[in-house]
Formats: C-alpha cells, sequence, structure tokens
C-alpha cells in the first residue's frame, strides 16, 4: 500500500523549532559559562556567545508565540542520568550533545520552514564539533599546567584502591604502565582507571599504547624514546588528546619539543629497580630542563620523600613517582605531602624567598 503523506502542521512544526532553538541555546549557555569562568578562554566564550546569538536571530516572536509547555508531555521526561553528573567533563559532554542533537532537529525540520535553514543548521553543528574538539584540549592542556605530580602506576592487586587514594589526596595525574599483562587484562584495566581518573576530573594517560588510548578514550599517552614518533602518535590521536615523551638528555629533549610534545619526563633523576639497568641521568640534567624546557616537565627516577628536597632545589616544580605512592601504606597522606610541598616551594618562589 502506499505510503500517504500528508504535510506537516505549521503549529507543529513551530513548536518543534521553538523547543530546539531554546535547547541549543541554552546548551551552549551552559557550556560558554565553563569557558569563561572555567577555563578563563576569552575566545572559546566569544564563540559560544556568538552561536547564541546567530541562534537567537532565528528564533523569531513568530516561533516563541507556539510554545505550549503545559501541554508539552516532553517537560516531564528525565534520564536518570540528568540528575547526576560524575565531573565536568560529563556536564559538557552531554551539553554538547544536547545542542547537537537540537542542531540536528533544527537542520532537517529548518528545511520546511525557510529555505536556508537546513544548510545553516549543517554548518552550526559541523562549528560546534570543532569547538568540542577545542574546548577539550583546552581543558585537558590547562588540567596539565595545574598538575605538579604525576603517578605512573605499577600492576598489583590494591592498583585500583590506590589510584583512587592518591586521587582523594588531589593528584590529577595518572599513566597507566603495565609491561606485563595481556591486552585483554590491559584494555579491562585502563577502562577502569580512566572512569576512576574522569570521576575526578584527573587526566588518565596510557603508557606505550596508543590503540588503548583511543579505545578508552584516555587524555593521552606517555612515549618513551624507543616508542612510535609523535607525529604518527598524533596523526592517530587527533590535535585535542596529550603526548607525553621521555626524555634522558638535552638532545632528546630539543627533539621531543620540536615534535610537539606536549610535556616531557626528564630522568632518571637516579636509579631506581622500576627501571632497573638504566643509568641515572642526574640532577644536572634536571638543571638543563629548569633553563630549556618551553613545555611542562616532570622529573622522574627514583624520587621519595627523602630526596625530594634535592630536586626541588634545582629549580624543578613537577615529580613523576611510581613506588614512593603505588608501594605507601597510605597513599593519600603521601599524595598528600608531596602536592603540599610542591605547593610551598612554587609560593615561596614566587614570593622570592626561595630562587626560581
Ligand atoms: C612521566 C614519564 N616519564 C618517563 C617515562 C618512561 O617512559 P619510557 O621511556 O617509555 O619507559 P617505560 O615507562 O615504557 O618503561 C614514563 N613512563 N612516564
Ligand atoms: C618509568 C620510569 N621512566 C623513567 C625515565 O627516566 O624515563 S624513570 C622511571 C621509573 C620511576 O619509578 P620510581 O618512581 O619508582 O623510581
Ligand atoms: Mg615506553
Amino acid at each position: 500500500m502506499d505510503q500517504q503523506y500528508t504535510p506537516l502542521a505549521q503549529p507543529i512544526l513551530y513548536r518543534i523549532l521553538d523547543a530546539n532553538l531554546d535547547r541549543t541555546r541554552e546548551g551552549l549557555r551552559i557550556i560558554e559559562e565553563w569557558c569563561r569562568f572555567g577555563l578563563n578562554s576569552g575566545e572559546l566564550a566569544e564563540e559560544c556567545k556568538h552561536l547564541r546569538q546567530e541562534i537567537a536571530r532565528w528564533h523569531t516572536m513568530t516561533l516563541r508565540s507556539y510554545r505550549n509547555t503545559t501541554d508539552d508531555p516532553g517537560t516531564e521526561l528525565t534520564h536518570p542520568q540528568e540528575e547526576q553528573r560524575s565531573g565536568i567533563e560529563q556536564l559538557l559532554q552531554a551539553n554538547f550533545c544536547r545542542v547537537q542533537e537540537a542542531l540536528r532537529v533544527l537542520e532537517e525540520y529548518g528545511k520546511l520552514y525557510h529555505p536556508d535553514m537546513g544548510s545553516t543548521f549543517k554548518q552550526m553543528r559541523y562549528q560546534v564539533y570543532t569547538l568540542e574538539s577545542r574546548l577539550l584540549a583546552h581543558q585537558r592542556h590547562k588540567v596539565l599546567q595545574n598538575s605538579y605530580l604525576y603517578l605512573v602506576t605499577s600492576p598489583g592487586e590494591k592498583l585500583f584502591a590506590i589510584v583512587e587514594a592518591a586521587l582523594q589526596g588531589g593528584l590529577t595525574l595518572v599513566q597507566y604502565r603495565d609491561k606485563n599483562s595481556n591486552d585483554e587484562t590491559r584494555l579491562k584495566i585502563a577502562q577502569k582507571l580512566c572512569q576512576l581518573c574522569h570521576r575526578y576530573d584527573a587526566l588518565f594517560l596510557i603508557n606505550d599504547r596508543v590503540d588503548l588510548a583511543v579505545a578508552v578514550d584516555a587524555d593521552g599517552v606517555h612515549l618513551g624514546q624507543d616508542d612510535i614518533p609523535i607525529q604518527l602518535a598524533r596523526q592517530v590521536l587527533g590535535p585535542q588528546r596529550l603526548i607525553g615523551r621521555s626524555t634522558h638528555s638535552p638532545e632528546d629533549m630539543k627533539r621531543a619539543i620540536q615534535e610537539g610534545a606536549d610535556y616531557i619526563g626528564v630522568g632518571p633523576v637516579y636509579e631506581t629497580p622500576t627501571k632497573a639497568g638504566k643509568a641515572a641521568a642526574g640532577l644536572e640534567y634536571v638543571s638543563h630542563a629548569v633553563k630549556n624546557s618551553t613545555v611542562p616537565w616532570f622529573a622522574i627516577g627514583g624520587i621519595d620523600m627523602n630526596n625530594f628536597d634535592d630536586v626541588m632545589a634545582t629549580g624543578c616544580e613537577r615529580v613523576a613517582v611510581v613506588r614512593s605512592i603505588m608501594n605507601a601504606e597510605q597513599p593519600t597522606l603521601v599524595t598528600q605531602y608531596f602536592l603540599s610541598q610542591l605547593h610551598r616551594v612554587r609560593n615561596l618562589r614566587s614570593h622570592k624567598v626561595l630562587p626560581s
């Protein structure tokens, strides 16, 4: 039987357009507030505002006059997930999704309303996809900039409990490093750790494995000197994810920065059983990083509470550790101790009590 098509009644069309214009404007406003107050990014906030204003031009009095909230069954419908957000990332993601869906509705139904509306809203939807990528990248760089302590994990039964304890102590940067498990296990662990870190608004990176980073939607990867080139990792990961590179000499550092590393590891400061057989690069190399690194960098290798002051005396302001936290009896307290000391040194330097 041939299907009978009837033209969409004008009041229905107008209500659909009104509701979705509202939805996009509200969602963009929520995103804009984070760009402005959370990220301090005038540029991103301005882009949201500009989009909102363009959308407002289509939101005419005529369309608004068809609003009938009391008879709209949709106002009662909420998903339990809307009542709960585990962190800012989830909140932003939910609102981007809402805006993109509403823009798609406007694109399709708009074609029945005005000859230009479909193409205009299609363009806007792509603009919002780009905005989402840029905002995510900005967000990740901001957390990285504000991270002074980096936990590189080691495998063990208490892995999740230790990472969570450290996150409770204020840790904001975690790397999953696991040299021996099979890929099925690695994938499961990485998924769980990623969710855990994101619940605390911390960054989650994966050692060595670009594929796993994509699979679990991690914030980035850490690559050693023997791993794939940064440029190739960037092609796979896109511009919005972070790439870290280990460096052991001034030449490594120069190359990693030139190749576009978002941060670098500087070490091993001391010989360490975590990387047995690797010679120490020493405090001299840390001092070189103080003077020459133009990207955030983390001193790594054998750092603990006993030698922490010596490392900081070079002018270093960020450290990465494995055993100091993974083997600690009280990982929350150790994390808090490291963070408070790192903060204290920065404060003393900014008040010129210590040389910077
Ligand atoms: C922050 C940080 N710095 C250095 C390393 C070491 O990476 P790599 O040289 O690739 O050695 P492995 O960790 O893969 O054994 C790191 N993981 N993190
Ligand atoms: C994983 C790693 N990379 C290093 C480097 O110098 O690139 S040193 C290191 C091990 C750090 O472990 P711990 O804090 O237990 O000494
Ligand atoms: Mg590696």
